[in-house]
């Protein structure tokens, strides 16, 4: 028994708690299918709602027993499969804020997100393959046969009984542009009015299979988790080794009966260059029905491409940040009107509404007016960890009504409205940069150079230099043999002003990636430089 006497009261079935939200669906129906994922034997198989919460209740008497007090945290390391979602919803039953982790995410990474979250637990996988975990921290592994544990975690004292719906869910850690990494603090409110506003938006239905293809530290794992879950639908986590391969993937996504597959734009780039019949094969004769996007822009010309491979399916724009989880859900028109510049990103989901605000806090309503996005929603984070300068910067007083007391989030993206209200994303507000004294929007650069014959995908970059103004470069990939730079620098001076024509040019077989699969701007700063 812990010294106070009383062990934490697990989540109240009744109040926001996000095991409680995730397994209702399955508690009506618990013999449908919650995760579909590869079986040993190199099958496929299925794992019931009945057996995700019976394995969620056999890992939390087990946590339960390590003492841990409501609030403090426990690292899960994982790939997304039946496991690990017990694992997190383990955690969720008894007020642990779980900071998810993949095998990819590097130990310096690990240690320095470890070292500020100051972790009880660290929850890997039965066969992950962690190692030299710092020595103050509790290790542990879960498998089909429970929780081990290595390293039991500090005792402490329990201060704490309930659960309560304002307790943090999750910590993400997002790069975030300055070096050190930000947490990201989500509450079980939080993340539940946002899936409630996703739900209200009837994207899927109870017998739709969703697969997911982000990584566990990728908030959009967790959204997939979710999306899935409370629609009483399935997940299909698709592995990465299945995600890298095209002709693979596509043979999972077959294979498992994914209605719906959800990712950022790049893991639909090797599909499109490699294997274009066999994914227009699945869109005709496989169950596939929506595919939803979200993390960054998709580059108008592969999103063409893709639709007019799978012309019956239905392509939603996921817009918003992991401080919100997101912010709304629009339908891309199939096919995309060819003068299409920008794809819009509607209006905020049910419950949660987009204002622009000029550079002078006043609003900007005119259409084609440039503003930055502030999101009123109940999904809003409750803070960074350990940064309270940095959450007073991001939750700012609602600028329509600054007296109210209520907070909204200040998004740092641009957007302008369309004739009948609805946002055109116009990039990160700190990427607005200027080039001569003249403002140049990156996707205008992005778009040009995309349009010229043979380049298959283009991403502008302003950058500095030391001795003299900061340069426009474009980086292009192409089939070959690779566009003729006078030529292409002509093709954009014929349509764009001056200084929005690249000054550097760089041809590159592909786009280098986030962990998170969005293209590493960093890494081409440093080709730039080479
Ligand atoms: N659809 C877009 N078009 C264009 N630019 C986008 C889009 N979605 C984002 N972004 C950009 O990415 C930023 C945010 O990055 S983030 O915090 O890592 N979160 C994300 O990327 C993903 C986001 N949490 C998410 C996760 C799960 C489901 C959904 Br539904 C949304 C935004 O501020 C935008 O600048």
């Amino acid at each position: 028994m812990s010294p106070n006497g009383a062990r934490p009261a697990r989540a109240h079935a009744a109040v926001d708690n996000l095991r409680s939200y995730l397994l209702a669906a399955g508690r009506r129906a618990p013999d449908r299918p919650a995760v579909v994922q590869p079986a040993a034997d190199g099958g496929i198989e299925t794992v019931t709602y009945g057996e995700l919460e019976r394995r969620t209740d056999d890992y939390a008497a087990r946590l339960d027993a390590l003492g841990l007090d409501v609030g403090d945290r426990v690292v899960v390391e994982s790939d997304t499969d039946a496991d690990a979602i017990a694992a997190l919803l383990a955690c969720a039953t008894l007020g642990l804020p779980f900071i998810p982790a993949s095998p990819e995410t590097p130990d310096e990474r690990l240690r320095t997100i470890m070292e500020s979250a100051e972790p009880a637990l660290h929850l890997q996988a039965a066969r992950g393959r962690r190692t030299g975990l710092p020595e103050g921290v509790g290790t542990a592994r879960f498998g089909p046969d429970g929780i081990t544990v290595e390293r039991a975690p500090a005792p402490r004292v329990r201060h704490r009984r309930a659960v309560t719906p304002v307790d943090t869910a999750y910590i993400i850690f997002t790069s975030g542009t300055t070096g050190r990494p930000k947490g990201v603090v989500m509450s079980h409110r939080g993340v539940i009015a946002f899936l409630r506003g996703a739900e209200a938006e009837e994207l899927i239905t109870a017998d739709d299979r969703v697969a997911g293809t982000s990584p566990m530290q990728f908030d959009f794992a967790l959204f997939d988790i979710g999306f899935a879950l409370s629609h009483g639908a399935a997940l299909v986590p698709v592995p990465r080794d299945r995600l890298n391969w095209p002709r693979r993937f596509l043979a999972y996504l077959r294979e498992t009966g994914a209605t719906q597959v959800d990712g950022v734009p790049s893991i639909w780039r090797p599909v499109l260059r490699h294997e274009s019949g066999l994914l227009a094969e699945l869109g005709e004769t496989a169950g596939l029905r929506g595919i939803l996007f979200s993390g960054e822009d998709f580059p108008l010309e592969e999103l063409r491409s893709l639709q007019a491979l799978l012309p019956k399916v239905r392509v939603t724009n996921a817009y918003g940040a992991t401080e919100t989880m997101a912010a709304s859900f629009t339908e891309v028109p199939n096919p995309l009107p060819p003068d299409t510049e920008r794809l819009s990103i509607g209006r905020a989901h049910a419950g949660a509404e987009m204002t622009l605000i000029g550079p002078d806090g006043e609003p900007v309503d005119e259409p084609g007016a440039v503003g930055e996005i502030y999101l009123r929603t109940p999904s809003l984070f409750s803070g960074y960890w350990d940064d309270p300068e940095a959450t007073r910067r991001t939750l700012v007083p609602d600028p329509l009504d600054p007296r109210s007391g209520r907070l909204v989030f200040r998004s740092g993206d641009l957007a302008s409205r369309g004739a009948d209200g609805e946002l055109f994303f116009r990039g990160r507000a700190d990427s607005q940069v200027q080039i001569r004294g003249n403002r140049v929007e990156l996707g205008e650069v992005e778009r040009r150079v995309a349009r010229f014959p043979g380049v298959t995908g283009a991403v502008a970059m302003v950058l500095p230099r030391e001795d003299g103004d900061p340069r426009l470069h474009a980086f292009v990939t192409a089939a070959a043999p690779g566009p003729d730079q006078k030529e292409l620098i002509a093709f954009c001076r014929a349509a764009l002003p001056g200084y929005m024509v690249p000054q550097g040019l760089h041809v590159v077989e592909r786009f280098p990636l986030t962990v998170n699969g969005k293209v590493d701007r960093a890494a081409l700063t440093a080709l730039a430089a080479s």
